[in-house]
């Protein structure tokens, strides 16, 4: 076929697809090639489908941050130990290194990241590797390797051997011109951080790769996450796992925001439990490919007032970081997740004064333990 008329009857299959993303790309195969690093043309596209009816093999990338290790730990009890390896870039402590398969990856290794998707035939691949917003304005190259030909390995070894993936998005891909109360899924996005605009592109390179190549992409906007056993990478939204620490282990905190900086939180069970259930939802439920997640939203003064009621002495005093200050004031104060809710049943768990509770529970726990010993 002539390829104008090819590339004619491909503008408009653009055209007629729904924007919602819930039809399956309907364009024919041989406009699509495989993949964007073109395999034969006799590769067989979705080379692990026979183990659709099995457990998901599943492989988490950047893994030791603080996020990584949790979600390995939920999806061991969903699909069996062994069928969820762990890996990142960094040595794993001995706990996390005996709780499991662990193995070495480095995203921008392309060759080894497909090595180890074939080795250990593996078909969920869950994408946490980057460098957060603040650590990314510190190195702008190093987070655009990362955060972005990261990015573009991954999706190819997905689409390559047709993998299910999901990639975290933030509150940090919108930007000072989204609304900020709430922000919708579907709004102007024009983030001022290395870290934002990676992420926007990962949204777009995703949906792009699923009407192009089909290729399973899931995608959720994750608030800032509060955990507990698990320090926070170098984001803007750290304050808020810091303060549990030192209310338990000092009774003050100095805060880097502003009192009144308003920002959406989540705590790490709902991020984790949201992650699965969006992976695991029949693709007819989802009308779109990245979704808002939102719990709860408050300020630092909130917060502390919250953290108060349980340790009275407690005193917060505020020493602002420009930089953090300003990135923060670029994002939501609320996401409306009403389209997550509706189609794959989202719903939080934790509102503030439980988290603080389970925190503050936390690390007196520990705290009492490092006394007695
Ligand atoms: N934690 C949050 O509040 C939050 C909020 C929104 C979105 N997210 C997203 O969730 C994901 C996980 O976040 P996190 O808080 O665990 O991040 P983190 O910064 O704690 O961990 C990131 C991990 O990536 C690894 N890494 C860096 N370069 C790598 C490379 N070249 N190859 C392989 N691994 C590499 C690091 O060693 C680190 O362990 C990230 O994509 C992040 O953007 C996190
Ligand atoms: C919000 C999120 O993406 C991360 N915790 C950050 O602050 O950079």
């Amino acid at each position: 076929m002539p390829i104008v008329k090819m590339l004619r009857q491909v503008a408009s299959w653009m055209l007629r697809s729904p924007a919602c993303g819930c039809q399956p790309p309907s364009l024919p195969r041989r406009f699509l090639g495989t993949s964007p690093r073109q395999l034969p043309a006799d590769a067989s596209f979705h080379s692990t489908s026979f183990a659709e009816a099995d457990q998901p093999r599943v492989l988490i990338t950047g893994g030791l941050g603080q996020l990584g290790v949790g979600l390995a730990s939920l999806l061991r009890k969903q699909f069996g130990k062994d069928n969820v390896i762990l890996s990142d870039i960094r040595k794993p402590p001995e706990h996390v290194f005996l709780s499991g398969p662990f193995i070495y990856s480095d995203i921008l290794d392309y060759k080894n990241l497909r090595e180890i998707v074939v080795n250990n035939r593996v078909t969920w691949l869950f994408h946490y590797s980057a460098l957060l917003s603040a650590v990314g304005e510190a190195n702008v190259s190093l987070a655009r390797a990362v955060n972005i030909t990261g990015l573009h390995n991954v999706l190819d070894v997905a689409a390559e051997h047709g993998l299910r993936l999901f990639v975290p998005s933030t509150i940090g891909a919108f930007g000072p011109t989204s609304p900020r109360n709430p922000t919708p899924d579907l709004c102007i996005q024009r983030p001022r951080t290395i870290y934002g605009v990676s992420k926007v592109h990962a949204e777009l390179m995703g949906e792009y790769y699923y009407y192009r190549y089909g290729l399973d992409f899931r995608c959720l906007r994750y608030p800032g996450i509060i955990s507990a056993d698990s320090q926070p990478g170098g984001g803007t939204t750290d304050y808020a796992v810091q303060i549990f620490h030192d209310a338990v282990k000092n009774g003050r905190f100095e805060c880097n925001l502003n009192p009144d900086t308003r920002l959406p939180m989540m705590y790490i069970d709902d991020c984790l439990r949201a992650t699965l259930e969006v992976m695991e939802a029949p693709a007819e439920a989802l009308s779109m490919r990245t979704y808002n997640v939102n719990a709860m939203s408050f300020t630092p003064a909130e917060l502390a007032q919250e953290v108060l009621k349980h340790v009275p002495e407690f005193q917060i005093t505020y020493n602002v970081d420009s930089v953090r200050q300003a990135i923060a004031d670029s994002w939501p104060m609320n996401l409306d997740d009403s389209s997550a809710r509706k189609d794959w049943g989202w719903k939080h768990d934790f509102d503030l004064p439980e988290l603080v509770t389970m925190m503050l529970n936390f690390h007196g726990a520990q705290s009492r333990v490092a006394q007695a010993n």
